[in-house]
């Protein structure tokens, strides 16, 4: 029998933060007791290996908070309808309330649990919270959907964003908790092979460490006009895992990062601009679906990528071999500590599609399986931008030169020292971390000499603007 204090599920998804929160604020708010929950369904088990591993410690790290307010984190495996269904079952729920994800097959799930719920008579509710702008609320001036950055961003900068919910003290607990499932029993972590115990000291899960990065990276925003792009310096806010996982909210970076711009932090406006990037990738996401899987310009579908996984040239490039060291630097970064500068995304995507022609959507999935701060939207945006197939796309003709992008963005070699260790006497201790993180199967050794270039750059160079060339003229 459901009543008007009946508890609420919170359905826990890429939202795994107490405050910021207009869902459990909403929860809160009516005194209700809460039941939170993750589910295990088919979406969260298809994720690549690092982005399934790094879920599984920020589900650690949140449980662990959600016990300090008195409450718990209940799992469940299995269809999220069915899941769902049987919570309310047991613990006599009246309510789901949610945060809203905006990737098609998530929002094809929502939609369908949505209705079939409400039509059994439980109260379904679904909250903003992932963004600070959600995809329908902004508009050009003819009310059609932003296809290119620059005007959505001065559409939205001097906007209102509602500041962010203080987490709650206390959550009222249900009169029983329904069963859980033990997290380690999820095996959250099996695809990550060696690389698990590599990565673990370059990640810090949960909100705690999330806000404790902002204010970091508060300190020293004023750098970041400048240093965001050098590849050598710690110049950006590494944020982009937690906001991943929403183990932190954006609409509190957007206010702090304000606020310090208020008084005087120069870098503030640089930073708010790329947070609204984030935004234009999940707006590009909700109105054009495709943008995961399909050249954004079907133009770019005649285009002679390279669509084969398993050349010898894209398996050098995926063991950061292919005798290009920064190209070889970043993907190495990657495969240490789960995450990439964004300089060196850029430059090893360029690589990959251009010198070597190969089709954006292998090295997008190689992301996604490779990046603890993997997201759906950014990384298709990052890759169809680079390619030149999607939206506001890099033009054909801008091919990165790694010589000069390595000169201008680490120009004493610092991050290639980082980073790449053969012919180096005294090889960081980063650099040797490579050989422990890439599976055995490689046949990786750190006596290995340093590889010869898969390609020429300039061949490679001039190859792909031939094909550029080829496919604009026609
Ligand atoms: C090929 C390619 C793939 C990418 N894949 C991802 C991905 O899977 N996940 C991801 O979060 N970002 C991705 N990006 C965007 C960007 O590289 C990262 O967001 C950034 O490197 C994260 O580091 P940071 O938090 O220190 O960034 P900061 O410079 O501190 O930026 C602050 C925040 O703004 C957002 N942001 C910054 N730049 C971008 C951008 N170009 N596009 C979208 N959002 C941005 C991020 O949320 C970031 O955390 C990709 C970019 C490229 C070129």
């Amino acid at each position: 029998m459901k009543s008007g204090q009946s508890p609420i599920i919170l359905w826990f998804r890429r939202d795994l933060r107490l405050s910021d929160h207009p869902a459990l604020a909403a929860a809160v708010r009516s005194r209700r007791p809460i039941v939170p929950v993750f589910i295990l369904d088919d979406q969260v088990q298809s994720l690549g290996a690092a982005p399934k591993w790094r879920l599984g410690l920020g589900l650690k790290a949140f449980a662990q908070s959600l016990e300090q307010t008195g409450s718990r984190l209940i799992l469940r495996q299995g269809d999220a309808l069915d899941v769902l269904c049987d919570l309310i079952e047991e613990t006599g729920a009246g309510a789901v309330f949610w945060s809203r994800a905006y990737d098609p097959d998530a929002i094809n799930r929502d939609k369908r649990i949505k209705a079939i719920l409400a039509g059994q008579g439980t109260e379904v509710r679904s909250f903003a919270g992932h963004l600070l702008f959600e995809p329908w609320t902004i508009a050009t001036k003819a009310g059609q959907p932003f296809r290119v950055f620059t005007p959505m961003w001065r559409s939205v900068h001097g906007r209102d964003v509602p500041s962010p919910e203080l987490a709650p003290a206390r959550l009222t607990a249900p009169q029983t908790w329904p069963a859980t499932d033990q997290l380690v029993d999820w095996r959250l972590d099996q695809n990550m092979r060696r690389g698990a115990c590599v990565v673990q000291p370059f990640v810090r899960p949960g909100e705690a460490a999330a806000l404790d990065q902002l204010d970091g990276f508060l300190e020293r925003i004023d750098k970041y006009r400048e240093q965001r792009d050098r590849l050598d310096d710690v110049g950006t806010s590494d944020l982009s895992e937690y906001l991943a996982l929403g183990e932190i909210g954006p609409r509190a970076i957007w206010h702090r990062v304000q606020n310090a711009g208020w008084t005087g932090a120069s870098g503030s406006e640089t930073y708010l601009r790329q947070l609204v990037w984030r935004e234009f990738a999940y707006h590009l996401m909700y109105h054009w679906p495709d943008l995961l899987t399909n050249n954004w310009k079907s133009e770019w579908d005649a285009f002679p990528w390279n669509t084969d996984p398993d050349v010898p040239e894209v398996w050098a490039w995926r063991r950061a071999r292919t005798g290009v060291p920064v190209v070889d630097a970043g993907l190495r970064q990657m495969y240490v500590t789960g995450r990439m500068h964004n300089r060196a995304r850029m430059i090893v995507a360029s690589y990959l599609t251009k010198h070597l022609m190969t089709h954006w959507k292998i090295g997008a999935d190689w992301f996604a399986d490779c990046l603890t701060d993997w997201d759906p939207a950014a990384n298709a945006m990052g890759w169809q931008w680079v390619a030149g197939s999607g939206p506001d796309a890099a033009p054909y003709f801008r091919i990165f030169n790694p010589m000069t992008q390595r000169e201008r963005f680490d120009p004493n070699s610092e991050y290639l020292h980082r980073w790449v260790a053969e012919g180096c006497t005294d090889p960081s201790a980063t650099a040797l971390a490579y050989f422990d993180a890439a599976p055995r199967s490689w046949g990786l050794s750190r006596e290995d000499l340093y590889p010869d270039p898969v390609v020429n750059l300039r061949e490679g160079r001039a190859r792909a603007l031939h094909h550029y060339k080829t496919r604009k003229d026609q």
